[in-house]
């Protein structure tokens, strides 16, 4: 970029990481509308917060009230919806933070994008595996009703893709798995990991 010159900062992502007494991370949940991602990521953040982390969470419909409520839901505006969340998520690591974001996030390529701004162990993808019949028939929102009346459209696992994670970090079957042993298997992770 021209004329713009980056800034070192006297007081590192270190010092700030070493004054909050943790290892600050993205947990990157990414899954059909249905498999968990906020609730999953609300319970982790509780649980976190209650053991004394400091935490943030970014949630997919909070976000788009707000930074992003100029974007939609073609491929383009889903791409450009994760690089700006991903840029923010980064600002949230840097400052010492545990950070949850519950988006779709539905191509391979953006979520890769988002793991490449951060240091390698810093990113923590979670796939919400919930087949998408299981997703459909808890429609939580009523929006899958309403993509097969055509009502939305390119509704994601209807008519708009969703990528499988090839690679995640975690798996986690929402679709026969309680709430609870979700979570439990979050915090066996990132405990397993050092993270916490
Ligand atoms: N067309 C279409 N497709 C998918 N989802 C839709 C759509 N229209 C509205 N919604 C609601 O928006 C939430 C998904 O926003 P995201 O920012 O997570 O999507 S994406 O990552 O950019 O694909 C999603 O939230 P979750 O159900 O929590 O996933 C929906 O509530
Ligand atoms: N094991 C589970 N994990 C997550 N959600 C579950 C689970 N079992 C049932 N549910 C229910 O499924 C719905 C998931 O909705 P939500 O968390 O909003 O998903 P998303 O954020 O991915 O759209 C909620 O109504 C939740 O109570």
């Amino acid at each position: 970029m021209s004329n713009i010159v980056w800034h070192d900062q006297a007081v590192t992502k270190a010092d700030r990481a070493r004054l909050a007494k943790q290892k600050p991370c993205l947990v990157w949940f990414t899954g059909l509308s249905g498999s968990g991602k906020s609730t999953i990521a609300n319970a982790l953040e509780q649980e976190l917060h209650r053991r004394g982390f400091h935490t943030y969470l970014l949630d997919g419909d909070n976000v788009r009230h707000g930074l992003n409520k100029d974007l939609g839901f073609t491929d383009e505006d889903r791409v450009e919806n994760i690089r700006r969340i991903g840029e923010m998520a980064k600002l949230f690591v840097d400052a010492g933070v545990i950070v949850m974001s519950a988006f779709i996030s539905p191509f391979a390529a953006e979520r890769d994008m988002v793991r490449g701004l951060l240091d390698t162990e810093e990113f923590i993808e979670v796939y919400m595996n919930a087949p998408l019949d299981v997703c459909e028939e808890r429609d939580p929102k009523g929006l899958y009703q309403k993509a097969r009346r055509g009502e939305i459209q390119n509704f994601t696992g209807i008519d708009s893709a969703y990528e499988i994670p090839r690679k995640p970090d975690v798996t986690i079957d929402t679709g026969t798995l309680p709430v609870e042993a979700c979570v439990g298997r979050l915090i066996d992770y990132m405990e397993a990991n050092g993270y916490i």
